[in-house]
């Protein structure tokens, strides 16, 4: 009871100093009370915004990765809230700390914990979200920087494994923002349900995981983190299956590329660019898609191209109105295709002969399957 009217008199005599103290005073007690608080307080604080700076367009990227890695770890036994949601399009459930709640983690021994913070703007309903991450003061230099990259590491590795994929088709408005259009890719080929030879299935699942894994290698060699296959064989021979098994293997997305329906290059390039990294990019049957003779097209119809462009009163430039090889070998290793990351190019053909031998060159397509005949072990699994 004593203890209770001393708190009361203690907060009466903070008002009334409050009321006479100037505003400077107290802002200068304050602020010193403020760093005896930061002095004492074992731990250090660091907040991480959704959005770089105050325009809210600019997403931060940490505050995605954290989001992720906090999906990764099994955050429903150290956290008491959490809220759970599910897009339309997928059946994957997204966990997140609920507002104002905490989950404890530790890293190196030590333990760290994320806060997540929510606050509604008054003006507005806009919601403003951060993370703020405590870790023990005394080691916060070298703890900051190998939890952050460990936080990044996780969180990317689980965005591959869990995000929905999509298989994208082009829509024939290239030139424009949007030239794919896409729907769930949900093809249940994979490496175990393929009736391959082992020692086929075996060099392939190496090569696709070394490629996946090799970015410091891409890097430090200094070529663009890109590989290109050519799967060749008749019709039937299991081409498509392959492809699908191998952006289940990897979870990549796929662009499946309908050249008939690409007008000129520079819609080729457009659509490139319009790809995300992580993904597997096809042109299927290769050889029936285009003039593969490409430069070398022959005078009739370069005249016919010609006279035709000249009706419509257009440009005489031979390469308008059309993909040219050039244009395609552009595509897949001139400047344009480093503008992604991450990315498998597959051609498709029934007839590798037919192939100009420049597209397919070693560094173009690194990895050539034929799928033509099946082997006792790839029989036996087709049996099964
Ligand atoms: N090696 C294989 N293992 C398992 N299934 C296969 C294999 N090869 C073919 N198939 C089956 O045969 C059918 C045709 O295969 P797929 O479409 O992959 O062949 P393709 O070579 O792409 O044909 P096309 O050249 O006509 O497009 C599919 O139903 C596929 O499941």
């Amino acid at each position: 009871m004593e203890l209770l009217s001393q708190i009361w008199s203690f907060l009466g005599l903070l008002t009334v100093l409050q009321n006479i103290l100037p505003v400077q005073l107290l802002s200068f007690l304050h602020s010193i009370y403020e760093s005896l608080q930061d002095f004492f307080n074992p731990y250090s604080y660091f907040e991480i915004p959704e959005f770089n700076g105050y325009s809210g367009i600019d997403v931060n990227d940490l505050y995605l990765h954290v989001n992720l890695y906090l999906n990764s770890i099994n955050t429903s036994t150290t956290c008491r809230r959490l809220t759970l949601s599910r897009s339309k399009s997928s059946n994957r459930i997204s966990y997140t700390v609920a507002p104002n709640h905490t989950v404890h983690d530790s890293f190196k021994g030590y333990h760290l914990s994320w806060t997540h913070h929510v606050e509604t703007a008054q003006d507005s309903l806009d919601e403003k979200r951060s993370f703020t991450l405590k870790l023990p003061k005394r080691h916060r230099m070298t703890l900051l920087d190998p939890y952050l990259e460990h936080v990044t590491t996780r969180g990317e590795e689980f965005e591959r494994v869990s995000r929905e994929r999509r298989l994208f088709t082009n829509n024939g408005h290239g030139s424009f923002e949007s030239g794919w259009s896409s729907v769930p890719f949900r093809h249940p080929s994979t490496f175990d349900t393929l009736a391959l030879e082992p020692e086929l299935k075996k060099q392939l699942t190496d090569d696709l995981m070394a490629f996946s894994e090799g970015k410091e290698f891409y890097n430090k060699i200094g070529r663009a983190w890109k590989r290109g296959y050519l799967l060749h064989g008749p019709p039937g021979s299991g081409k498509s299956s392959l492809i699908a098994a191998m952006a289940n293997f990897l979870c990549y997305n796929v662009y499946d590329l309908e050249l008939s329906k690409v007008s000129h290059n520079s819609e080729l390039r457009a659509l490139l660019i319009q790809t995300t990294s992580r993904s597997i990019i096809v042109i299927e049957d290769i050889d029936c898609s285009i003039d593969l003779t490409g430069d070398r097209i022959t005078k009739n119809r370069r005249l016919q191209s010609m006279a035709k462009n000249s009706q419509h009163g257009g440009d005489n430039g031979e390469d308008n109105g059309r993909v040219t090889l050039s244009g395609l070998l552009n595509f897949t290793d001139g400047l344009w295709s480093c503008c992604g990351e991450e990315r498998v190019i597959v051609f498709t053909t029934n007839h590798r002969d037919t192939i100009d031998p420049a597209l397919i060159r070693c560094g173009r397509m690194d990895v050539h399957v034929g799928l033509d005949t099946c082997g006792m072990h790839a029989f036996k699994t087709l049996l099964n």
